[in-house]
């Protein structure tokens, strides 16, 4: 006998049936006048196990068929209701016992720093919850730009993403970007229209916004259902439901409840002339898309209203699936519409792991080919977010299992630190629990509790059982998953322990930091011997800050966040002669002498207006960090009796990075320079490479010693910024971009770089998709936001000048500008500029 609570009007209704399935089947008829999709289940936390009708058995399934999982992302502009939206998902999965509340701060998903304190909950990087017999793993992606890093990375995890649009503001520039990146990925999406509750929202003219700026094909399955309503002496529409375009039915929630109620009924009037003209256009859209659903018409003699839902379903999961189509829902989060239809979505038209491409395994050897996972024959997973737990104090890995199923115990091989450790402890996190479990299957999502040396983006390779690896193991522990190219980070703050035994545990928790997020960075000046960490942005150091501080609990001074500038080399210097550097240090044998012949030089900004030796000459080149390279003359044979090749190239390029560690001129990291090595005497009774690197250091410091003060540049970050305007303010913002700050237009309203052309096969026309009348708009008391009006203006601005940026615009448009940015690249600083730069910055 198997038994199922379900939540409904208050009550708890209980079915019974002997049989799961046709428990399942009839649950519906449990509830008459009900129709229930996604019903909520209650998840006992105490034992856990689920309350009713899961066994064990189901239990299981769902943690073993990969065809049941679905690892998803929310992709949103800031305050498109991300959080609220996941609010909703967690409550009516049974997951959390009440709706947390986003402005009321009580929310388990939220990581702002004020939630952060509250513990592991706040920055679990997945959460996983059940819905309609499928497990959901719900990979956070965060919405700020210093965090574009992190968000590339969650969505290289994701196998699908749902992408929130606030119903007002409609396509925002953050959205764009995301949505770009998502689909360069080649990740299935689905959109959800929110707030359509607010005043000025409009559904038709976002779902056009989506199929113009996003160029998306779009399939919308449901439309949002207004009511009259008199409020002082006016009409005005009230957002009560939604039309299901699918089944054909209005849902209806009730205002004041908590959404776990909806009412089902037929569609009349309005409402139904509306839905036919949107099943047409569903129809035809997948018609055009799916040769199974032109059958599937002629078999129903071209009637549209005749195709079963579970027809028009499988057709658009398929179309989903190839990323030729993006169903479009609508709701408001806030008010408890419209979730649980977006649910069913997520499990009816998102892939499982096993509808996605196996991933590409690349080696750090590059005359290893790539390899597809699935070819490895061996275990593979990706840790995709490291988290220090406050509460035990335990690192936790979340990781993805792209390959075989790890095992608590495996043995686990890291291949970007290349050390071996155990598995020791595998669990599941739930909303705000977890639950040690004692496998992850592949496809699936976990955390491994207790290792020593995971990082974020670090790759995981571990034997599978029976199976011999395809490869030879030596070979597979080289190759990485979906390596990241980390960008430059351009601010930084000094750090210091308060007291000389503050020092330890400093160390230590940098190191927890920098393992949580590789975007940090540490570097400690050999000359002062000051310690600096490096981030993306301001926000980024201060969370960084408030972690040490406050979650890790050292004693340290931490200085003022800075932008952090470099120095270069005007690329016009080009010196003399090489220098020559010779260097004696005492070892076990006596005293050796290695001498390094080196020259320097800038390397320009627009290599693409360099000269093609040149050009040739830096891709044969090591790229070191900081933007610099490192070519070492072909003629030279570095081969050696008693030192291993590997070992004689890391410390020349140890020695080179530290020798550019501290300019000349402005005493900060050089950035943009070539060192070119024409000769190297390495002796002959030399038996390690350790004293290369000093050699080499001094080698470039001398160099650089010698180019001259007036070739020694000061370099700044610039970033390439999107200004969103009205008409109106485009004169003023422009000229304040190109004359107060520095900056150099080079787009206005060009956000179409990315689209096809109007007379392009591929061109999606917005004027042709379907979207319905937006009824609402003209009761709307204040003036409707003109969306399509809104103009973009693109421009390369240096980053000091955009600090306060926002206030800044907002009050010069009235509050209607707003900005994304995001690092572009070091340009040196010109001329006219430096004096101030600098006297504003170090002085
Ligand atoms: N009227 C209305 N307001 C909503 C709705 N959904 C969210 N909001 C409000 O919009 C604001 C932002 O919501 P969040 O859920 O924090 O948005 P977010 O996308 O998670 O924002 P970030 O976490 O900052 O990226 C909050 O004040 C919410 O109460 C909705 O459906 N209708």
């Amino acid at each position: 006998m198997v038994r199922i609570s379900v939540k409904f009007l208050h009550r708890n209704v209980l079915c019974s049936s002997t049989n799961r399935h046709s428990l399942r089947h009839n649950l519906p008829t449990c509830l008459p006048n009900f129709f229930v999709r996604g019903y909520a289940v209650e998840l006992n936390r105490k034992s856990n196990s689920i309350k009713g009708g899961r066994g064990a058995k189901e239990e299981t399934a769902l943690a073993t068929d990969v065809r049941l999982v679905r690892n998803i992302g929310i992709i949103a502009h800031i305050d498109a209701g991300k959080t609220t939206t996941t609010e909703r998902m967690l409550f009516y999965s049974g997951y959390t016992k009440r709706i947390g509340n986003v402005d009321e701060g009580d929310t388990v998903m939220d990581y702002l720093p004020a939630e952060r304190n509250r513990g592991i909950t706040i920055t679990s990087a997945a959460i996983t919850f059940d819905w309609n017999n499928h497990r959901v793993n719900l990979i956070d992606t965060p919405g700020h730009a210093d965090f574009t890093f992190e968000v590339i990375r969650s969505i290289r995890v994701l196998d699908g993403a749902v992408t929130v649009l606030d119903g007002v503001e409609g396509v925002e520039a953050q959205t764009e970007k995301v949505w770009h990146q998502a689909k360069n990925m080649g990740i299935p999406r689905i959109i959800f229209v929110n707030k359509m509750d607010r005043e000025g929202a409009g559904f038709g003219r976002t779902v056009r916004e989506v199929a113009g700026k996003l160029q998306a094909k779009t399939a919308v399955i449901n439309i949002p259902m207004f009511k009259s309503e008199m409020v002082d002496r006016m009409t005005t529409a009230k957002l009560c439901g939604i039309i299901d375009i699918i089944e054909m039915k209005s849902i209806e929630w009730m205002p004041g409840t908590d959404g776990r109620e909806f009412a089902v009924a037929d569609l009349t009037g309005e409402n139904l002339e509306e839905a036919k003209k949107a099943r047409v256009s569903l129809v035809e859209t997948l018609a055009e898309l799916d040769e199974q659903m032109v059958e599937t018409f002629l078999e129903v003699d071209d009637d549209h209203m005749a195709i079963a839902p579970k027809d028009i379903k499988a057709a658009l999961r398929r179309c989903t699936l190839e990323n030729r189509v993006v169903p479009v829902l609508s709701g408001a989060s806030f008010r408890n519409i419209g979730v649980q239809p977006l649910l069913d979505a997520v499990i009816d038209y998102l892939p499982s792991p096993a509808d996605r491409p196996s991933p590409i395994m690349r080696s750090s050897n590059a005359k290893i080919r790539d390899l597809p996972v699935a070819q490895a024959n061996a275990g593979s997973a990706l840790a995709f977010k490291v988290i220090h737990d406050n509460h035990t104090g335990k690192i936790l890995v979340f990781v993805r299992v792209y390959s075989g199923t790890l095992t608590a115990y495996d043995k686990i091989f890291n291949t970007s630190s290349r050390t071996e450790e155990r598995a020791l402890q595998l669990s599941r996190m739930y909303a705000d629990s977890s639950i040690k479990i004692d496998s992850i299957p592949e496809g699936h999502i976990g955390v491994i509790s207790g290792t020593k040396e995971v990082r974020t983006g670090d790759t995981i390779i571990f034997e599978t059982q029976g199976k011999k690896p395809s490869i030879p193991r030596d070979q597979l522990r080289t190759m990485q998953l979906l390596p990241i190219d980390i960008p430059s980070p351009v601010f930084f703050a000094s750090i210091e322990p308060k007291t000389a035994s503050d020092s330890k545990p400093l160390e230590i928790a940098l190191e927890t930091l920098l393992r949580e997020d590789p975007s940090l960075k540490i570097s400690v000046d050999e000359e002062t011997g000051q310690t600096q960490l490096s981030g993306m942005g301001e926000l980024h150091l201060e969370i960084s800050r408030d972690r040490l501080i406050n979650d890790l609990k050292v004693n340290a001074h931490v200085g003022k966040i800075q932008i952090a500038y470099k120095e270069g080399i005007d690329p016009r210097y080009s010196a003399n002669k090489p220098t020559i550097f010779e260097y004696s240090r005492a070892v076990k044998n006596g005293i050796v002498s290695a001498k390094a012949t080196i020259s320097i030089r800038g390397v320009p900004e627009d290599l693409e207006f360099a000269d093609e030796a040149f050009k040739q000459e830096l891709s044969n080149s090591k790229a070191l960090p900081e933007s610099n390279y490192l070519t070492i003359s072909p003629e030279l044979e570095l081969a050696h009796p008693k030192i291993d090749l590997k070992d004689i190239q890391l410390a020349i390029e140890n020695g080179v990075s530290s020798g550019l560690f501290h300019g000349k001129k402005y005493g900060l990291p050089v950035n943009s320079v070539q060192v070119s090595i024409m000769d190297i005497n390495i002796p002959p009774e030399l038996d390690s490479a350790a004293p290369l690197a000093p050699a080499l250091r001094f080698a470039v410091s001398a160099a650089m010693e010698e180019v001259p003060p007036d070739m020694k540049v000061l370099m700044e970050p610039v970033m390439d910024v999107t200004v969103i305007v009205d008409e109106e303010d485009i004169g003023s913002v422009m000229s304040d971009i190109s004359s107060a700050r520095s900056g150099r237009v080079y787009a206005l309203d060009d956000d179409s770089a990315s689209r096809p052309e109007e007379d392009d096969a591929e061109y999606i026309d917005p004027n042709l998709v379907y979207s319905p009348p937006d009824t609402t708009l003209h009761l709307s008391k204040h003036n409707i936001r003109k969306t399509l009006d809104k103009k973009l203006i693109k421009a390369k601005v240096p980053l000091n000048e955009m600090v306060g940026y926002l206030k800044f615009l907002r009050s010069m448009t009235q509050g209607r500008g707003s900005f994304i940015m995001a690092f572009d690249r070091y340009e040196r600083v010109a001329k006219d500029r430096t004096e101030s730069v600098w006297a504003k910055e170090f002085e």
